[in-house]
């Protein structure tokens, strides 16, 4: 019997195939039906602007929207985030390092650490 996936393995599982599937469209994907190869085609500036604009709205919908709404908003921001990496060449890798690097610290403790500009 194989027993089902928690949230974050779910979640791990439908990143690995979205990835995998903006890096076959950037490789071979066709503009003409492809919202990511056409995306992807624009450049970084293009990207960032969904980033901006699918964050707002994910915002919005933390504030006064629906719990399924919200969710369907964090979907939009985490594909165009994907997008957005995949079109700038930084790799999964990378975030996942500054992540972990960042684990044990305190977001205040490292607020209040750093230098003055
Ligand atoms: N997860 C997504 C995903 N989320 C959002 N979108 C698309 O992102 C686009 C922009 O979303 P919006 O809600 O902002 O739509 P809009 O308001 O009409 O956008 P604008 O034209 O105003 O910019 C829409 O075309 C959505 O369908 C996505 N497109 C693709 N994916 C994934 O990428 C895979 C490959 O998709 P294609 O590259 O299109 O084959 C899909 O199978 C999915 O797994």
């Amino acid at each position: 019997m194989t027993t089902p996936l928690g949230p974050l393995a779910r979640l791990a599982a439908a990143l690995e195939h979205l990835s995998g599937t903006i890096d076959a469209r950037a490789l071979e994907g066709d503009a003409g039906t492809s919202w990511t190869a056409r995306l992807l085609a624009k450049g970084p500036d293009a990207a960032a602007a969904k980033i901006a604009e699918e964050g707002n709205e994910l915002a919005e919908a933390v504030i006064r929207e629906s719990d399924d709404n919200v969710a369907s908003e964090a979907a939009d921001v985490i594909y165009h985030l994907m997008v957005g990496l995949r079109a700038r060449g930084v790799p999964l890798d990378a975030v996942a390092a500054k992540l972990e690097a960042r684990q044990g610290t305190s977001g205040i403790a490292e607020k209040a650490s750093r230098k003055p500009e």
